[in-house]
């Protein structure tokens, strides 16, 4: 496991940034999960402003979980990429692989499930993202699977539908086997709140295992945390 400890939130965003730049450029396509939340807002505001040689159309983006609401909706992780990135780059309508929030939650699951599927190419006998991207919520969440719904990491499906343990809102997650298969996965991490369970997961201390974060280990071994001195203050 690496580790990427910034002194701010825009050092993060200009690190990630250029690692990605790095690897659009050496990879002749690239297929990434996307996080949603408000963590990614500054890379992806950073990277529409300063990469502008991306190749976009080598890119393929996909979601790593969305908010069951319409794609216009302030909650939607679409919408928030959307006013950051996908309106300021010039990427192809086809290379963009939304969940459909507005849709049956149950329905979308599966639909997405097979969107990866067909989309992705296979290892191990599972779709393979070249990257996933991840945030982790305080309550050590990640991708959309949460402490009380923890058994959904290790669902045999593709993708769950999961609920938000204080608003009731369904979301559709990627599960873990998608999650560890990948080539990459970095973890997109910052703020204060994110510190105490940071240091609890990193440093596997008593309970770590209860939060879903903690189960990211892919098989690849590339695992990346992106983070910020707030968010390492534990662990630095
Ligand atoms: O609800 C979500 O939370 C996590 C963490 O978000 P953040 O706002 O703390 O950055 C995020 O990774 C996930 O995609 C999102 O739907």
């Amino acid at each position: 496991m690496k580790t990427n400890v910034d002194p701010s939130k825009a050092e993060v965003a200009k690190r990630f940034s250029e690692y990605l730049e790095e690897q659009i450029k050496n990879n002749p396509i690239m297929h990434i999960a996307l996080s949603g939340g408000s963590t990614p807002k500054g890379v992806f505001d950073y990277m529409s402003e300063n990469s502008k040689g991306i190749d976009w159309s080598k890119v393929h983006l996909y979601w790593g979980d969305e908010r069951c609401v319409a794609p216009t909706d302030e909650e939607s992780n679409y919408k928030m990429t959307v006013d950051h990135l996908l309106s300021k780059i010039d990427i192809p309508e086809e290379n963009i692989h939304r969940v459909l929030g507005e849709a049956d939650p149950q329905a979308e699951a599966v639909r997405y499930g097979e969107v990866l599927e067909v989309q992705l190419p296979k290892e191990n006998n599972l779709p393979q993202f070249d990257l996933v991207i991840l945030g982790m919520g305080d309550d050590g969440h990640t991708a959309s699977i949460f402490p009380h719904e923890i058994e959904l990491w290790d669902s045999k499906e593709n993708c769950e539908v999961a609920i938000h343990p204080d608003s009731g809102q369904r979301r559709i997650t990627i599960t873990g086997k998608i999650i560890n298969n990948a080539k990459t996965v970095a973890f997109l991490v910052t703020g204060e709140g994110k510190a105490e369970k940071v240091k609890t997961i990193i440093g596997k201390e008593n309970g770590y295992e209860q939060y879903p974060a903690s189960l990211v280990a892919p098989t690849s071994k590339n695992l990346i945390w992106f983070m910020d001195e707030d968010a390492a203050a534990g662990i630095a």
